[in-house]
């Protein structure tokens, strides 16, 4: 694993941990001060944009990841077979991710759809944006389990691309998703 994704890694690790703990005021604002100090190391040099893997890399690919270097969101890794995209977390995704008690925020797991599809479609070598995603709670998504995405394209006219997805934590399609993308450029 390079520095940078590793920092990444280590921030998320940081953020979860941020956002159960229960220690004293005086080591809260003890991290907060260390946590100020790093901010400022890392500002002395900024890029114009979030490193991302280009979008080009994404077209006929069997792998492309998404924002691996940013720990403001979860980083995903998406295999592409036979025309259909999966993408596992195997650890899941933790408290830093609630939206009910114990349970994904529904706009994460439709962030996870919409990453997925919209990266699929790329993959087919087609320049999309989201024109319209519909999502569907069928179940609430635990935390802390394993978790699977997949995505297919289901249909194509114009400069329209229909697709469907699902996330799924075992057998058990929680969030269900259909994206409409839209070719630009
Ligand atoms: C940002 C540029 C990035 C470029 C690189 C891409 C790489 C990958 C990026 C990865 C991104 C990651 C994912 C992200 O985060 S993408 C970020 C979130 N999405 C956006 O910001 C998109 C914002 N919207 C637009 O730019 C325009 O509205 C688009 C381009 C979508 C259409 O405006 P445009 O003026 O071009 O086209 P049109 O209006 O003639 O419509 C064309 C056809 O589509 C149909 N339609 C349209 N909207 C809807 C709708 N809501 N429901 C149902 N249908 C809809 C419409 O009826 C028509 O159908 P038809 O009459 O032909 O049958």
């Amino acid at each position: 694993m390079n520095a940078r994704r590793d920092l990444a890694e280590a921030v998320r690790e940081l953020a979860s941990a941020v956002a159960v703990t229960d220690v004293d005021d005086p080591d809260l604002a003890q991290a907060a001060a260390s946590a100020r100090e790093l901010t400022k190391l890392l500002r002395e040099r900024q890029l114009e944009d979030v490193p991302r893997t280009p979008y080009d890399e994404a077209v006929g690919a069997t792998h492309y990841g998404w924002h691996l270097d940013n720990p403001a969101l979860p980083g995903l890794t998406m295999v592409f077979e036979d025309g259909r995209a999966t993408a596992t977390i195997p650890d899941g995704l933790g408290k830093a991710y609630a939206g009910p008690p114990g349970k994904l925020h529904g706009g994460v797991g439709a962030l996870l759809l919409d990453v997925l599809l919209s990266s699929l479609v790329q993959h087919h070598g087609v320049r999309a944006v989201t024109a319209s995603l519909t999502v569907d709670y069928r179940a609430a998504t635990r935390l802390d389990v394993p978790l699977r995405i997949t995505g297919d394209i289901v249909g194509r006219s114009g400069r329209k691309v229909e697709t469907v997805g699902a996330l799924w934590c075992g057998e058990v399609a929680t969030v269900e998703a259909r994206g409409l993308f839209v070719q630009v450029g």
